[in-house]
């Protein structure tokens, strides 16, 4: 029999909200279902036009006390379809482990509708159990967050509707960890999406044109590939877990290279798109000046498809309640808590830089990572076993007293 968790889980799956067109009418119908059959308020903001957030409450007994919000986005990235083995958006249950268990294979099932789907159940739990605690928890689902949050946390951050919920402290997206341990990100690493472009001499390809596009942007590219060899090979010699390391270092991936549209053509124009994430422990403005520079002296053009103004990392001390619940939530389900860097993106960031403490945890531990991947699944053993985490986890913070 198939666990009613698992079957709303799996609903929430299916509906396509795939960029670049994503449902997300559908998704916002299927929440405020959620929402109602919850016994929860809810609310719909649409900051954008077509864009809507959906917001469900779980009300508090002290309204005066600054709430908690659980975020989730509910944008999914792109498939290569024939690459999988099932259809992404069918949430197809397959059976392993003689039967015992089963596997979700969806996009999203990891990234991060696992999360939203949680929050969702946890809340269930909760009214389920008639318990009442002092602050008002939200959960927010929130569109784009996969494309630079356009018409998602970036402007619902900075709107009326948002001051109206006095949010005094965010839950975020954490990562699905590979190893034993459950991370705890109250930061993450800058995101630099930097497309390098070069315009040179053009012509036969029988001759030896000097000056071309592609010999001005070659030392970019070979400079930011030494970059990356440099920083593995720091991330290679910290002792400890990889995925704990990976936001302490820079990241440098080439995703994009474009040009030549025939081999005896030599192109006029060429260039080259880089994903960078920066560590957070370093400074950021210093970085965008070296890459202007890197441009310059090669003859190239900059353009940052994305650029944030600083790092916006806000420390967290150990002597923090919020972070205390969250490491003992971790203890007390038996998970091993280790705070870090998120090596991603996420929408905490804009709580952030609002001043409001966010921090990424997500219940799924020892369980193959494969966010953005082809084949993205979740174990159904791993999402049931997240439910107690995220029913305690928001028990806990709805009891913090009043920091201010
Ligand atoms: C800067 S918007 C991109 C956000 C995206 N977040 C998770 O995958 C990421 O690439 O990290
Ligand atoms: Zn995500
Ligand atoms: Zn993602």
């Amino acid at each position: 029999m198939e666990p009613a968790s698992v079957t709303r889980f799996r609903e929430y799956l299916k509906i396509k909200t795939v960029h670049p067109t994503p449902d997300y009418e559908k998704c916002a119908e299927f929440l405020v279902n959620q929402a109602k059959e919850i016994g929860l308020g809810y609310q719909v903001v649409e900051c954008v036009k077509g864009k809507p957030i959906v917001i469900m409450k779980l009300e508090g007994t002290d309204p005066s006390l600054p709430s908690i919000l659980l975020n989730s986005h509910t944008d999914v990235v792109p498939v290569f379809r024939d690459k999988w083995d099932y259809d992404p958006f069918a949430a197809t249950r397959v059976p392993f482990d003689d039967g015992k268990d089963f596997k979700i294979y969806a996009r999203g099932a990891q990234d991060m509708k696992v999360q939203g789907a949680l929050y969702m159940e946890a809340f269930r739990e909760i009214k389920a159990s008639g318990k009442k605690f002092p602050r008002t928890v939200y959960a927010s689902f929130v569109p784009d967050e996969e494309t630079v949050s356009i018409g998602g946390m970036d402007p619902f951050s900075k709107s009326q509707e948002f001051r109206d919920l006095n949010v005094g402290f965010g839950i975020d997206e954490g990562s699905v960890s590979a190893d034993g341990n459950t991370y705890i990100l109250p930061s993450e690493r800058a995101t630099v999406p930097v497309v390098f472009t070069a315009h040179g001499n053009t012509g036969h390809g029988s001759q030896f044109i000097e000056g071309t596009a592609i010999e001005k942007i070659l030392p970019v590219i070979n400079e930011l590939l030494d970059l990356r060899a440099s920083e593995l090979a720091k991330l290679n010699a910290l002792p400890g877990q990889r995925e704990t390391n990976l936001g302490l270092v820079t990241g440098v991936n080439l995703t994009i290279l474009e040009g030549g549209k025939q081999a005896n053509v030599v192109p006029e124009t060429f260039s080259a798109t880089f994903d960078i994430r920066y560590s957070p422990l370093k400074d950021l403005h210093e970085f965008y000046e070296y890459l202007e520079n890197l441009a310059a002296k090669n003859g190239c053009e900059i353009k940052f498809l994305y650029r944030e103004e600083k790092n916006i990392s806000k420390p967290v001390t150990d002597d923090n309640e919020f972070l205390k619940v969250i490491k003992s939530t971790c203890i007390d389900t038996g998970r091993k808590p280790v705070v870090t860097v998120m090596s991603a993106c996420t929408d905490a960031r804009w709580l952030r830089m609002k001043g409001i403490q966010s921090i990424g945890v997500g219940a799924i531990h020892d369980h193959p990572e494969y966010p953005h991947a082809n084949n993205e699944y979740m174990i159904e053993s791993k999402y049931i076993d997240g439910i107690p985490f995220y029913t305690m986890l928001i028990e806990r913070l709805a009891c913090v007293p009043d920091t201010n």
